[in-house]
């Protein structure tokens, strides 16, 4: 069925045999004049409970941001000039989640402008990326924008402190020229950012959550500063409100039937929303996994997105799954779109969308937004709050209380195997590797995934290292399969691992820092801070009764560590 009005991409929704049950929900929604009432924000369209209703209103800022945001383009336009007139020559985004996935997605899909600066992302607290950076730019003509809508997260004030303690040895009070802040107004880290004197701070607005937050300060400061025409993007996405509904009711709504074929098809098992892309906008994966698995992802139900799930053909994926192709109408990227094609014509339910050109994104960003929100109305959940995050991050304060207080984290539990210097740590048993892995995947059943959580120095060998990990596994156990790097998935499908159903096989993977990095004024290192980050998420899958098995690549080094987990790997899984 084609759904899109002539100035927004086209999306195609082929359901096959659930077309009739999503077709009822559409109708029992039209009957209860839904979309008039989302655009009022009539939270009981969501959730039943009057508290709940309270917070579900106050996060629904997002709906007209674009409309807010496109009269100060010219003043976001107009700081990027200055940027560049005060000789800046690199922009380094530091933060994390929402704050940080929409420059991300940019960097990737967009060419750098004429007139405007390299854009890095730093989201991570492993000390070999940090390195990386800091060598990567020029110190002293690099802007830092510390973006962090609360102001209390602890990576980016982190990041923010070692690079502000830098900047100090090289410009001594005038280090804050190089900083700047995007948070909300009235947060903490306001104060701190005004004493330490940043170049500028933009007070983003309370009522945009951070996953919602792609086209206010938080995506077009950074884009601006990259030389994207940010305002071509804000238009497009108004174009994309008004089909769905911003300005009073629509035939069709582009929003709302894919929300709620997500929803019903969820309801119905097909809950992997497993996404396929060109190479160029791989990175999009990246910001809908945070958006859809956070925002779904919680009281035992949920959406798992699966970015990077290996393409193959129908016989190895299970009834679990709905595909996702996001593309370009004038790119034929024919092998994909033959395998989408070819799982479509096996049975699976497919949605294709394709964009006019990389601007369509703005436009994208929000109907993905609109039909995540509706996703959880048919879910019956509060698509804005994150409960079950907290959980890794109070277990990762008490860790780090413990190395305030003892300069190291706590002993760490018994390993079951010991073996060519990799530790495993698991609640199954075998007397080798091997043994080990297989008694591991044994606890697997249809519809469940795996989920790789890699606490390691993200690189192109590593990314398809884990990439083949991903393959054996679909190959061999038919189930699907997740990747991310800790902790930047602490703050995106994190949540579903604990919040969704017990659906997950998580496969914690840890080094030892043989190049630590220390963090000024802490008394603790970040590759301490990051060894936290993974023991408190441990802990909270633990407490949660989900399935785990960390390996430890110890001194190996983290090449050989994880080459040796390969080979173990390929073995029990032959
Ligand atoms: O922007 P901040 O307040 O620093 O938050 C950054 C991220 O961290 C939290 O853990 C939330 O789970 C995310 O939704 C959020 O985007």
């Amino acid at each position: 069925m084609e759904t899109s009005p002539s100035n927004i991409s086209d999306m195609t929704l082929q359901l096959g045999a659930y077309q009739a049950a999503i077709d009822a929900k559409l109708q029992d929604f039209k009957a209860r004049n839904f979309t008039a009432g989302f655009w009022q924000k009539q939270a009981d369209l969501w959730v039943q409970d009057a508290e709940a209703q309270q917070s579900l209103r106050s996060f629904m800022g997002w709906l007209r941001v674009a409309e807010t945001m496109l009269p100060r383009v010219g003043e976001i336009e107009e700081f990027a000039r200055e940027v560049k007139a005060a000789g800046f020559q690199h922009v380094v985004v530091m933060g994390m989640g929402g704050s940080t996935m929409t420059p991300i997605v940019f960097r990737q899909a967009f060419q750098q402008g004429p007139d405007a600066l390299p854009l890095s992302v730093l989201d991570t607290t492993n000390p070999g990326t940090v390195r990386e950076i800091e060598e990567s730019v020029p110190l002293a003509q690099t802007l830092f924008v510390v973006a962090s809508k609360s102001g209390t997260t602890a990576e980016p004030l982190a990041f923010g402190d070692y690079f502000y303690a830098r900047l100090k040895e090289i410009k001594g009070d005038k280090a804050g020229e190089n900083f700047v802040a995007i948070t909300d107004p009235g947060s903490k880290f306001v104060t701190q950012a005004t004493e330490e004197g940043y170049r500028r701070i933009f007070l983003n607005f309370a009522e945009v959550g951070g996953r919602f937050s792609a086209l206010s300060y938080f995506g077009l400061v950074p884009a601006a500063l990259y030389g994207i025409d940010i305002k071509t993007l804000l238009e497009r996405a108004i174009d994309m409100m008004r089909a769905t509904g911003s300005e009073g009711d629509v035939e069709q709504n582009p929003g709302l039937e894919l929300g709620v074929a997500l929803g019903v098809l969820a309801q119905q098992g097909r809950d992997k929303l497993t996404l396929v892309v060109p190479d160029t906008i791989s990175d999009f994966g990246l910001w809908l996994e945070q958006l859809v698995a956070e925002s779904t992802g919680k009281e035992g139900k949920g959406i798992m997105p699966l970015a990077g799930d290996p393409l193959n053909g129908p016989e190895v994926y299970g009834q679990d799954r709905v595909f996702v192709y996001v593309g370009f109408e004038n790119q034929p990227d024919e092998q994909n779109r033959q395998k989408v094609a070819a799982l479509q014509a096996a049975g699976h339910p497919v949605v294709t969308i394709l964009m006019r050109d990389a601007l369509d994104l703005g436009a994208e960003f929000f109907r993905w937004e609109v039909a995540t929100a509706i996703a959880t109305a048919v879910l019956e959940i509060n698509p804005f709050d994150q409960p079950n995050v907290q959980a890794a991050k109070t277990a990762t304060d008490q860790l780090m209380k413990v190395v305030v207080e003892k300069g190291s984290l706590p002993e760490e539990s018994t390993p079951v195997l010991q073996e060519n210097g990799l530790a495993y740590y698991t609640n199954v048993s075998g007397g080798n590797a091997v043994e080990v892995l297989r008694a591991f995947f044994g606890q697997s059943k249809p519809g469940n995934f795996l989920c790789i959580q890699a606490y390691l120095q993200e690189s192109e060998a590593l990314n398809q290292e884990l990439q083949e990990v991903r393959s054996l596994v679909q190959q061999h156990m038919h189930i699907a399969t997740a990747s991310g790097y800790g902790p930047r998935f602490l703050h995106s499908t994190g949540q579903y691992h604990k919040g969704g159903p017990d659906n997950g096989l998580f496969l914690q993977i840890t080094t030892d820092h043989a190049q630590d990095l220390p963090l000024p004024g802490r008394p603790y290192t970040f590759g301490t801070f990051q060894n936290a980050q993974a023991a408190g998420d441990l802990k909270a899958l633990q407490d949660y009764n989900r399935r785990t098995l960390r390996v430890h690549l110890g001194s190996a080094g983290e090449a050989q560590g994880v080459s040796t987990l390969l080979t173990a790997l390929r073995e029990a899984l032959a």
